[in-house]
């Protein structure tokens, strides 16, 4: 191997072969620098939808473009190299028919270079999924809370409180893993069901908001590194960087307010 070997991403295969083995670790990212320091721990980056809500003040993420989506995903790419990057197919741009879904889901692939595409839902998704498999688009499944379906669930609710809901969300991460995704989000489901979930299927599971009972785990990146404000219960903030920055700002704005900034290091003569 020569010594400026290309440094590989990871692979769908790879991922795929993650199940049961050390936990899966994927992040968020929706810019460049963001996505350089997420590659050198992480295996796969999502450039979720989130960004509607998170970058772009959207209340939900039912107001998520695809070009958004497609720049989004550019700018992370150009910022990893070692990564697998997945891009979130926005509300609008698949539920019609797998013909819908496979044009904008070769869109996002084709403009943004990315590995994959994610989308939500299950049973209901399970010919979509098979239709962008079969035609060469990996995809990661999403289940449990679904966000673009917040107008019918009502809300952000767990999912999985009721037992008498599991089978139907079991059927779900079955339905998706024999349509051919390679991996599988669960999303803000209670713990047994995560459990239940994850013993149900072959190709590894990843969870956000459901419990460790997964074989990977995912968090939007700004939640965790404390620069989102309130976030759900089920974020641990590793960082406080909004503090740090609001901070920093104050302290700028009062060096320029007594004229200590800018001094002799920032002055040309
Ligand atoms: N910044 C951010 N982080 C996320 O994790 C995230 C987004 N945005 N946007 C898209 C979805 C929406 N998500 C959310 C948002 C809120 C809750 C929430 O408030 N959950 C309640 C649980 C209530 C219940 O138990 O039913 C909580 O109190 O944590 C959960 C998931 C997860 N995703
Ligand atoms: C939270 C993850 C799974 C997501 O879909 C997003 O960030 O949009
Ligand atoms: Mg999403």
């Amino acid at each position: 191997m020569s010594a400026h070997a290309p440094i590989r991403r990871f692979t769908v295969p790879q991922i795929a072969a993650r199940k049961g083995d050390t936990p899966i670790v994927a992040l968020t990212a929706y810019t460049a620098p963001m996505a350089a320091m997420v590659d050198q721990h992480a295996e796969v980056i999502l450039v979720g939808d989130s960004v509607g809500m998170v970058i772009h003040g959207l209340p939900s993420t039912i107001g998520v473009t695809l070009d958004m989506m497609i720049l989004h995903g550019q700018a992370v790419m150009r910022g990893s190299e070692r990564a697998i990057v997945v891009v979130d197919m926005p509300f609008g741009s698949y539920e019609e028919s797998p013909q819908q879904a496979f044009r904008n889901a070769g869109r996002i692939m084709a403009e943004t270079g990315c590995g994959a595409v994610k989308l939500e839902g299950g049973l209901r998704m399970a010919d979509t999924i098979r239709f962008l498999t079969e035609r060469g688009i990996p995809v990661m499944g999403h289940i449990g809370l679904t966000p673009q379906a917040t107008n019918t669930m009502g809300g952000f609710k767990t999912q999985g409180r009721d037992q008498a809901t599991w089978p139907a969300h079991i059927a779900d991460a079955r339905a998706v893993e024999q349509a051919g995704a390679f991996s599988l989000v669960v999303e803000g489901v209670i713990e047994g069901l995560a459990d239940q979930i994850t013993q149900s299927v072959a190709i590894p599971t990843i969870g956000i908001g459901a419990s460790n009972r997964c074989d990977g785990q995912i968090l939007v990146l700004d939640d965790m590194l404390g620069l989102s404000g309130r976030v759900p219960r089920f974020v641990r903030k590793f960082g406080d960087l909004g503090t740090q920055a609001s901070d920093a700002i104050a302290e700028y704005a009062a060096a320029v307010r007594d004229r200590s900034f800018p001094s002799e290091a920032q002055v040309y003569r």
